[in-house]
C-alpha cells in the first residue's frame, strides 16, 4: 500500500514492539503475545521460543532498569474507551493530581480514556507520570501526558511492573482489561504473593453490583472469606482513597518494608 502525500503529512498509524516502532506496511497482522501464546503457532515452538525467552528477559531488564528510581507509586487502572468528559475520567484526573500532591508517581497502561486522565492529573499537578504501554493490534501509542513510558511486547512482563513498583492499586470503571487487573491484584494479595497493599475500587455506582454479587454469591457459598472481602475498599472519594493509601504505606514501611 502506498500513501498519498496528504496521508504522509498526518502522523501515521504505528505499532510499538519494545524499542521498535513499526509503521504502514511494516505493521504485522499479529502481536508478539499472540505468537507466543497461540497454539496455532506451534510450528515456531522449536525454532523461535528459545529466542523469544531472550526478548522476554530483555523486557524485564528494560523495565527494572527504567523504574528502579521511581518514588513510591500507585498503579491506576480503568477503561481505555471512556471519553475525556466522562465522570470516570474526571475522577481519574482528580485522583492523579491528589496522588501527585501526596508524593506518589502515577503508573497507568499509558493508553487513552481513564489512563490518560490519570496521567494528565498527575502531570498537571507536577507529579511523575508513568505509562506502561502494550503492543495491541489497535493501540494508539502512549498518551501525551506520560513522562516516563515503556512499550512492552509481553503482557505478563508489563503486569509484573504494575505490581512491583506500586504501593497500591486503584481501579476505576472499565471493561475486561480493568477486571483482569483488579482480580490479578486481589489474588496476589489474597495468596500473599505480594505484601498486603490497598486495592481500591473507585465508583460505587459502577462497581456496587459486582461487590454485591461477590458477597451474595462468592462469600455466601464460601468461595471467598470475610477476610478476603476486606482486601477491597470501595469509594467515590478521592481524598479518602489517597488517605487510605498513605496510611497503609506508613504502616507497611513501619514494618521495615521499604
Ligand atoms: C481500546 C483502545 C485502545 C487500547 N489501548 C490500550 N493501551 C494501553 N493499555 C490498555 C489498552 N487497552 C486496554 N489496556 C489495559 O487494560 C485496561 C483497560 O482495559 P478495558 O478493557 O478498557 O477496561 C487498562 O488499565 C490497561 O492497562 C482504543 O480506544
Amino acid at each position: 500500500m502506498t500513501d498519498s502525500s496528504d496521508d504522509r503529512a498526518r502522523p501515521p498509524h504505528e505499532r510499538h514492539r519494545g524499542a521498535v516502532t513499526l509503521r504502514r506496511d511494516s505493521i504485522p497482522p499479529s502481536t508478539a503475545d499472540e505468537k507466543l501464546l497461540d497454539s496455532h503457532h506451534r510450528g515456531e515452538w522449536k525454532t523461535k521460543d528459545a529466542w523469544r525467552a531472550l526478548r522476554i528477559l530483555s523486557e524485564f531488564v528494560e523495565g527494572f532498569d527504567t523504574l528502579a528510581d521511581l518514588p513510591p507509586a500507585v498503579s491506576v487502572f480503568g477503561s481505555a474507551r471512556s471519553g475525556p468528559d466522562s465522570p470516570e475520567c474526571e475522577m481519574a484526573a482528580a485522583l492523579g493530581a491528589a496522588l501527585a500532591e501526596a508524593g506518589y508517581a502515577v503508573i497507568t497502561g499509558g493508553g487513552p480514556g481513564v489512563m490518560e486522565a490519570a496521567n494528565r492529573g498527575a502531570t498537571e499537578a507536577g507529579g511523575m507520570s508513568v505509562g506502561l504501554g502494550i503492543e495491541l493490534p489497535f493501540e494508539q501509542g502512549l498518551n501525551s501526558w506520560v513522562d516516563i513510558g515503556i512499550d512492552f511486547r509481553y503482557f505478563f512482563v508489563r503486569k509484573t511492573m504494575f505490581v512491583k513498583y506500586a504501593q497500591a492499586f486503584v481501579v476505576l470503571p472499565g471493561g475486561f482489561g480493568t477486571l483482569d487487573e483488579l482480580f490479578e491484584a486481589v489474588t496476589l494479595v489474597q495468596t500473599h504473593k505480594v505484601t498486603r497493599f490497598p486495592v481500591i475500587l473507585m465508583g460505587t455506582e459502577y462497581w456496587g453490583g459486582l461487590v454485591d454479587w461477590i458477597k451474595q454469591r462468592l462469600l455466601a457459598e464460601g468461595k471467598v472469606s470475610q477476610d478476603d472481602m476486606e482486601l477491597i475498599m470501595l469509594t467515590d472519594d478521592v481524598e479518602e482513597a489517597v488517605q487510605y493509601i498513605v496510611e497503609a504505606d506508613k504502616a507497611l514501611s513501619g514494618n521495615g518494608n521499604r
